[in-house]
């Protein structure tokens, strides 16, 4: 039984939704929630991690990376926390481009199997799949790999431990993203890899070199 692998941002979902709609939710949360959640041990090494003397030092860190999209594994947890506090009050709602739900649906029918592996911490990955514009399509997706549960995004070694996971042969795992970075590393990891180039998105000119590319999942059978 194979499985398809889902990059999130640029792929399933738009990078505007990510960043108007998630990462501005965020931004002006961050602080009070890192106040609020001080004895969460999840929190305290996040904020660790993220370094500064002091919490306005802290903050600032966080919305410099928010700024330059850096997917650092410590903001994306603290970010995760919030979405999902977000999704679960009905503030958030998931955007998908609109070949996506459809596609996911028939290859299930199909037989293929489901997981994700976004920057996007695992306990946003669920809800994000679960109040999408198209309803809950959390119900379609079996298994949720992040850069903490599964490793860096762009080293071929966080490939192979989702791999074992899965208890899959490589050649049976298909990744679908718009990073070509990333489709080199699940490639050189043995999986079969086709990016995913959208109009209007941040990998609309990327160069993908020899990887088989789609505009929409209606091309993927
Ligand atoms: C609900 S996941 C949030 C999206 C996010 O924070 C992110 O960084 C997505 O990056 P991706 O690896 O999916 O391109
Ligand atoms: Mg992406």
């Amino acid at each position: 039984m194979s499985w398809i692998v889902l990059d999130i941002e640029g792929t399933t979902s738009s990078t505007e939704s990510v960043h108007k709609g998630l990462y501005s939710y965020a931004r002006p949360r961050l602080g009070p929630w890192i106040d609020a959640h001080r004895d969460d041990p999840e929190v305290a090494a996040a904020v660790r991690e993220v370094g500064g003397a002091t919490s306005e030092e802290t903050v600032a860190i966080l919305h410099a990376w928010m700024d330059g999209d850096v997917k650092a594994t410590p903001l994306k947890t603290l970010q995760g926390q919030i979405w999902a506090a977000g999704f679960a009050g009905g503030e958030l709602t998931a955007h998908f481009f609109a070949d996506v739900p459809p596609a996911l649906r028939g290859w299930r029918e199909r037989g293929r199997r489901l997981a994700v592996f976004s920057s996007g911490a695992v306990s946003s990955q669920r809800p994000w799949f679960a109040h999408s514009v198209a309803g809950d399509l959390s119900v379609l997706v079996e298994r949720y790999f992040d850069t903490v549960n599964a490793g860096p995004k762009r080293e071929p070694a966080s490939y192979e431990r989702i791999a074992e996971t899965l208890d899959a042969p490589p050649g049976e795992l298909l990744f679908l993203s718009d990073v070509p970075a990333e489709l080199d590393a699940a490639a050189a990891a043995g999986w079969r890899v086709i990016g995913v180039r959208r109009p209007g998105e941040p990998s609309e000119h990327a160069p993908f070199g020899a990887h088989f590319v789609v505009a929409s999942f209606e091309e993927i059978a």
